[in-house]
């Protein structure tokens, strides 16, 4: 077994007691204190340099282990207790420790203990333990300042990243209300107040956006425009709210017999225009029929029948918008002539 003499070949010839002396002297220079424990009768030699490391009258304590257990900060006892016994029971192949020592004058110094067996009997049984100790008490001291601030940094981190993330999440949030509002507004300004369908200036935005699409890929688009028939009349026998309530009842019914790709507006007062994307003249006739009749079966509790007068036009390629809209303009002029038609222009 490694260790188990001291006297072996690296010392050929020497007495045992050279060796040890020789050994010692080796020990002396590497550490701050030594210390030789006798298994069997727990006696235990302390060097002078042990003594004074921890400011005792060298050779002032009880040579026994007692004297270790006494010294050692109880905050530290356990756990080296545990290593300890973990390198006499086997399971650790070296005892090394790091912890206080108690010196006479009650302060506690750092100090780092390295110890192995170094005689056994016949059976194997240690009977012999020598071990070392160094002061690494400013060592030991800057390692745990660094720690500290480590730990300080750390958990400054964790606070700067808690901060960091709920500013975060703040601002997303008010990013997505900002957005929401933003959305809302632009709904607004571009709603009818009264019945809820889009304004003119919504109109005239999608007009645009599918006049640009019409001269890129040549999709085809139809307008169609129509104004109640003698709304004047209705404000005049039943009243201002009256009227309000047959444009609200016109606005749904039309809308219901609409794409969800339609753009349907109030063009102003009793004038609506629809924009049907995808949609050629002919569909777009057939549909102004059909919203005709749907505006004649309006119950909205009228003693007159209602009805509208409508113009229909397909965007031509290159035609200006504006033209578009006062080609309506003026075929609706012309169906107002008769009312209760459709004017294809
Ligand atoms: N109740 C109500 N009436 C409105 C609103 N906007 C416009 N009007 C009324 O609509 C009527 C439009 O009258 P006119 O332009 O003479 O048209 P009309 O009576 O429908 O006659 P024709 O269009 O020639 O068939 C006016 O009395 C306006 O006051 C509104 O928001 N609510």
């Amino acid at each position: 077994m490694e260790g188990r003499e001291i006297t072996d070949s690296t010392y050929p010839g020497a007495s045992q007691e050279a060796v040890e002396r020789t050994l010692r002297f080796a020990l002396e220079i590497v550490s701050d204190g030594i210390w030789d424990w006798n298994i069997c009768t727990d006696h235990v030699k302390r060097s002078p340099g042990w003594y004074s490391m921890l400011g005792y009258a060298v050779d002032g304590l009880s040579e026994n282990v007692a004297t270790w257990h006494e010294v050692i900060h109880p905050d530290d006892f356990e756990r080296v207790m545990r290593g300890f016994q973990a390198y006499l029971d086997g399971t650790q192949p070296l005892y090394a420790e790091e912890y206080r020592c108690r010196c006479r004058n009650g302060d506690y110094l750092w100090v780092s203990d390295h110890g192995r067996f170094v005689e056994f009997d016949e059976e194997g049984w240690a009977t012999r333990m020598i071990g070392a100790h160094r002061n690494i008490h400013e060592r030991k001291l800057a390692e745990l300042a660094l720690q500290q601030k480590n730990q300080e940094l750390l958990e400054l981190n964790r606070t700067l990243e808690d901060l960091v993330a709920a500013r975060t999440e703040a601002l997303q949030q008010a990013n997505r209300a900002l957005a929401e509002q933003a959305a809302l507004a632009l709904r607004l300004s571009e709603t009818d107040p009264l019945t809820q369908v889009a304004n003119r200036r919504r109109f005239e935005r999608q007009v645009q956006a599918e006049w640009h699409r019409l001269q890129r890929h040549g999709h085809p688009c139809a307008l169609l425009m129509f104004d109640l028939d003698h709304f004047k009349r209705i404000n005049d026998r039943l009243g201002h709210p009256a009227g309000d309530r047959v444009l609200v009842a016109v606005a749904e019914a039309v809308r219901q017999d609409l794409r969800e790709v339609d753009c349907f507006a109030r063009w102003g007062g009793e004038e609506f225009v629809v924009l049907l994307p995808d949609t050629d003249a002919a569909a777009a006739l057939s549909l102004a029929e059909r919203l005709r009749l749907t505006l004649r079966r309006i119950d909205a509790a009228l003693p007159m029948l209602l009805t509208a007068s409508f113009s229909v036009g397909a965007m031509c390629p290159g035609e200006d918008p504006v033209a578009l809209i006062r080609r309506l303009d003026d075929a609706l002029y012309l169906a107002k002539q008769q009312r209760d038609c459709v004017v294809v222009c």
